[in-house]
């Protein structure tokens, strides 16, 4: 990890992991798109992909204009904020209604609050997390910045990669510290950082197997089941394999998150709050050539456990059934 005059390595937490820097390339070098082609994360640096962000986006810029209507603040007891979708608990791919607990819940909150809890923040209270799509809901100086953005930059990469339709445009203040454990997403994301700095670990989806992921039925579907504070090497003991990638995201920088590709994000240390804006684009339509991509083989294991769930109805029936496939035929 290079050290330079902005942030030190006492800021970033120590996992004990083996991580290859991602590279990072002015972004109008031509081979920004060799990596995208093949799926392969790339910092772009240089880019005014959210200049206007990246110029005015202040925290008191924000509280002025962000609008007066509450926005969805995540609470967590821990540094951690692991997503939670509690659509899933009722749904119909867990129709037996298991019962779950999270270790995070979301608040509606106004901004102003939001922000005078970041200042008035001290060791042991509950740490915050706003997490807000940049809809009509913002205040007009926000989309004025917003329209401003670097589209015919983003929008060319969109097409020329052949991803599907823009699908939302996340806001993150968090607080220094805060951090998202590893998850993947079903989109392309372009990851605009806005303000302060943020470590990014990523890992392709062939460490699947290292990486354990919830079964999908689960409210905490697409997030690893390893705790990489304190890995239990005995349930996850392919995790002290596990190989990925990690760079800084600082002011300006964009990050490209390919689809399915995991990554536990966290905002440095005795840093301040850190402002990101994200991209997150739908897959395009992938063709099936063999041999498959890492990704199709993820997309084909969630739908053989949605299948089975809905022909189950009861997911402790998932593993008996799927092991009597398995042993002694196939392993
Ligand atoms: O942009 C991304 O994909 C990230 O993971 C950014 C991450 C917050 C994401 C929160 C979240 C996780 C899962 C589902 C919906 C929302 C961060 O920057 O802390
Ligand atoms: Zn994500």
């Amino acid at each position: 990890m290079c050290e330079n005059n902005k942030w030190d390595s006492s800021q970033i937490r120590n996992y004990d992991l083996d991580l290859q820097p991602i590279p990072r390339l002015h972004y109008k070098d031509p081979k920004v798109d060799e990596l995208m082609k093949t799926n392969q994360p790339v910092l772009l640096s240089g880019s005014n992909i959210a200049k206007p962000a990246v110029d005015k986006w202040t925290l008191e810029y924000l509280e002025e204009n962000l609008g007066k209507c509450g926005h969805t603040v995540y609470v967590s007891k821990t540094h951690k904020f692991k997503y939670f979708n509690r659509e899933k608990i009722l749904s119909k791919a867990n129709p037996k209604g298991v019962e779950f607990t999270s270790e995070t819940k979301s608040v509606e909150m106004k901004v102003s609050d939001f922000m005078k809890k970041l200042k008035e923040w001290k060791q042991g209270d509950d740490r915050l997390y706003l997490q807000q799509s940049l809809n009509s809901s913002v205040g007009s100086a926000i989309v004025k910045d917003f329209m401003g953005f670097e589209w015919r930059y983003v929008t060319e990469k969109k097409i020329r990669h052949g991803w599907g339709e823009l699908s939302a445009n996340l806001l993150f203040i968090a607080m220094e510290g805060n951090c998202t454990p590893c998850h993947y997403d079903e989109q392309e994301n372009l990851f605009a950082q806005i303000k302060g700095f943020k470590r990014c670990i990523l890992f392709p989806p062939d460490q699947f197997e290292c990486l354990y992921p919830h079964p999908v039925y689960h409210p905490h579907d697409r997030q690893s089941m390893v705790d990489f504070d304190e890995p239990d090497y005995i349930k996850f003991p392919k995790f002290k394999n596990v190989k990925g990638f990690e760079t800084v995201v600082g002011p300006g920088d964009v990050l490209y998150i390919p689809i399915y590709w995991w990554h536990h994000i966290e905002s440095l240390l005795a840093d301040g709050p850190t402002v990101t804006v994200n991209f997150w684009y739908k897959g395009g339509p992938s063709c099936l050539e063999y041999p498959l991509k890492d990704d199709q083989k993820v997309s084909i294991m969630r739908n053989v456990e949605k299948m089975l769930l809905e022909v189950l109805q009861d997911p402790k029936e998932v593993g008996p059934l799927l092991r009597t496939i398995l042993l002694g035929r196939y392993v």
